[in-house]
């Protein structure tokens, strides 16, 4: 059972430590936002959010193919905010790198021009990360509705949580090779996507592209936390399948279309979805353990 001032005797100014390192990462750069905000929901997805996923040990989670495109400076952030509250002496050693991540995760979205939030606190750090066990626990870029709604359900996050969440493509950037199959299939430029835009997706991403070049998802407002992509959709300017099913098919439609045209909906059903996520699989009380070295188990 999480809670939000769990700090409160043990370190009191765990939030404005955490929200000041943050601030300082994101001034050095952009990576920040993005990076941290997709870090928290990988973590979440696979053994909860315990910060499994950055572990640094062989065949760690963070080696996985789903993986290995997190940014480094997501994995960074959370570093650089524990050293912070490890200066602190009230606060050494105190706060689990799982809650450092859900509340980094917080400051981005909020520096970032999306909604403010409490957070719920509490969680403790998980002692094993394996490669093997991100193994089908993460979306794919290519699935459709159903495969969305069935993995998001396996959490107990419902399919307004999902399209909620999957808002924050709002934001940051993707590899070519994530979406290449949508503009250069045999068959065609997929039908569901914009051909202007898929002209321009051609130009960004050549064949045969540096597999390091990296485009913003969000073609309006990449740095920003706004509604923007709920529109993009409309135009048929979803980056991937998975983005675009949320309007092409009917059951999902509807809520595309309601966030589209009220911010207002969207941040709070955004608000909604991540502290749901953020309970999933938490380990408590006296599970786990508050690591010393957020990338080594103690
Ligand atoms: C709904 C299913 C989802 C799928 C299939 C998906 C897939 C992807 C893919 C393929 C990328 C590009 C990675 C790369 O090429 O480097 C990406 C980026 C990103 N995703 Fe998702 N994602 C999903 C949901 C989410 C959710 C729920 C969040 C957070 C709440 C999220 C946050 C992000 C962010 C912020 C980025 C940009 C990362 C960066 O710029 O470093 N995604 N996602
Ligand atoms: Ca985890
Ligand atoms: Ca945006």
């Amino acid at each position: 059972q999480l809670k939000q001032n769990f700090y409160q005797n043990t370190c009191p100014n765990v939030e404005s430590i955490v929200k000041a390192a943050v601030t300082k990462k994101f001034q050095q750069t952009f990576v920040t936002i993005p990076g941290t905000l997709r870090l928290f929901f990988h973590d979440c997805f696979v053994r909860g959010c315990d910060a499994s996923v950055i572990l640094a040990n062989a065949n760690a989670e963070k080696d996985h193919p789903d993986d290995i495109s997190l940014a480094g400076d997501g994995f960074d952030t959370v570093i650089k905010a524990k050293a912070a509250l490890d200066s602190n002496p009230s606060c050494k050693n105190q706060v689990s790198c799982a809650d450092i991540l859900a509340l980094a995760t917080r400051d981005v979205v909020a520096l970032s021009g999306g909604p403010s939030y409490s957070v719920e606190l509490g969680r403790r750090d998980g002692r094993i990360s394996t490669k093997a066990s991100v193994q089908n626990k993460l979306p794919h870029p290519e699935f459709k509705l159903d495969q969305l709604n069935n993995m998001f359900a396996s959490h107990g996050l419902s399919q307004t949580d999902m399209i909620a969440l999957s808002g924050a493509h709002t934001l940051g950037f993707s590899h070519c090779g994530k979406f290449s199959s949508r503009i250069y299939a045999k068959s065609g430029i997929d039908p569901t996507l914009n051909r202007q835009y898929a002209l321009q997706l051609r130009q960004m991403c050549p064949k045969n592209v540096d597999p390091r070049i990296a485009i913003n998802m969000d073609p309006t407002t990449p740095q920003t936390f706004d509604n923007a992509y709920f529109k993009n959709l409309q135009q048929g300017k979803g980056l991937f399948v998975s983005d675009q099913i949320l309007f092409t098919d009917n059951r999902s439609k509807p809520v595309v279309n309601m966030f589209a045209s009220n911010s207002t909906a969207f941040n709070q059903a955004f608000v909604t979805a991540i502290t749901k996520l953020g309970r999933v699989g938490v380990l408590t009380g006296n599970q786990g353990e508050i690591r010393r070295d957020c990338t080594q188990i103690n």
